[in-house]
């Protein structure tokens, strides 16, 4: 058993306190850390620090928790790019742009579809996320659903069957859903941990949606929704009636939204990346946070609507446009998003760090986690460990 103590930490965010706010709970100064089989040994005071097998100076660097982007469909073929710059020049994000992806998709073999969604896993772990939920939702028949799944289960953490995407060109409604519900569902259920549903004009409705969602509870799985993304779809009273992990989007809201959310156990994940590149307007952050609503953040990577894979660009967006502070950012993208997929407690928990835990974490280039907004655009994260194995070289550039 071999450690590794890691020194010249000038500011390590742990995110093991009581929330955001909670400064002394969560940030350790002049640290330093150990690592062994994959575990955080000892985290503490760098004049307190144990000796280890090894040694590593990251050189007066902020070291946080890994990335948890809990929203991301990875597994598609094709570019969307055209319809990207035609959204550029004035027009407007629909549903309907789905079935693009959707036609690509059905014509990709699965080794093409594990060495897309590979190519952004990676893309995303370089960038320091650790924990990563992927979905299906671009094939939208029973065999193409279940081949997302699979691809989606190699390269991702937890996967979600997004049937409920999009009904198919040429396929009735009352057919798709009985499918849906029965055996695209069966299919599915093996590799997946979540359902979800898109409830929004264009796609599913709210009963559409909730009798989806009853059916994936049924097999066992935890509900996420994909809600008031283009208007006030319902989709959050939904998410909040059905219990649900997350309620994904929430660009539309009412004063009630927000109450209603604040008194539950359903986690508002925010997708800031996705709101600039739709236009649409940003979700009421502040007011969530201030009226005690758990939140997230999230890349939403997709060809469709959100083609990043940086989890840094949301946390400064939502610092910089949505009124986050850092530590408040930095949270929802770790711990908060930890909430969202069940995995903020237990041996297994992501988002924080703290002895026993894993040793996902990642190193800035900057003595603090404020430079991610203060200096929005530059990759700032140099060293990943994605359970204390080194992911890219961080120490001194
Ligand atoms: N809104 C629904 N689904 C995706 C976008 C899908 C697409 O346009 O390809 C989203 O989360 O934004
Ligand atoms: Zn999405």
């Amino acid at each position: 058993m071999t450690s590794e103590l890691i020194t010249g930490i000038a500011e390590l965010t742990t995110n093991a306190g009581s929330g955001p706010g909670d400064v002394d709970g969560n940030r350790i100064t002049d640290a330093a850390l150990i690592i062994e089989e994959g575990r955080i040994a000892w985290l503490g005071a760098a004049v307190d620090a144990p000796d280890a097998d090894a040694r590593t100076d990251v050189g007066g660097r902020a070291v946080l928790p890994g990335w948890v982007d809990t929203h991301t469909h990875l597994v598609f073929a094709g570019d969307r790019s055209a319809e990207f710059e035609a959204r550029m020049a004035g027009g407007r994000y629909a549903a309907g742009g789905i079935a693009t992806t959707v036609a690509a998709t059905r014509a990709a073999s699965e080794e093409q579809l594990v060495t897309g969604a590979r190519r952004l896993r990676t893309e995303a772990l370089a960038q320091g996320t650790t924990f990563l939920e992927a979905k299906t939702g671009y094939a939208l028949d029973v065999e193409g659903e279940a081949r997302s799944a699979r691809a989606a289960a190699e390269v991702a953490d937890v996967v979600t069957f997004l049937g409920a995407h999009l009904v198919p060109a040429g396929v009735d409604r009352r057919d798709y859903l009985d499918l849906v519900t029965g055996p695209m569902l069966a299919a599915v259920a093996p590799f997946a941990s979540y359902i979800d549903a898109f409830c929004e004009v264009g796609a599913f409705d709210v009963e559409e949606s909730r009798e989806v969602l009853l059916a994936g509870r049924a097999a066992g799985l935890g509900v996420r929704v994909h809600g008031n993304q283009l208007g006030e779809s319902g989709g959050v009273r939904l998410a909040v009636e059905l219990e649900a992990a997350s309620v994904d989007h929430c660009n539309h809201f009412s004063d009630a939204d927000v109450d209603l959310l604040a008194g539950s156990s359903t986690v508002a994940t925010l997708l800031p990346a996705c709101d600039l590149s739709t236009r649409e307007p940003f979700p009421p952050a502040r007011a969530l946070i201030d009226a005690g609503a758990s939140i997230a953040l999230a890349t939403n990577c997709n060809p469709g609507t959100s083609y990043t894979t940086s989890m840094a660009y949301c946390v400064a967006t939502a610092v910089l446009q949505m009124r986050l502070t850092i530590a408040e950012a930095v949270w929802a993208a770790t711990r908060g998003a930890a909430v969202a997929v069940g995995r903020e407690h237990g041996v297994d928990a992501v988002g924080s760090l703290r002895v026993g835990g894993l040793a996902d974490l990642q190193v800035l280039d900057a003595p603090s986690v404020s430079h991610l907004a203060y200096r929005p655009g530059v990759p700032l994260t140099v060293g990943v460990r994605q359970r204390g194995e080194r992911v890219t070289i961080g120490e001194r550039r």
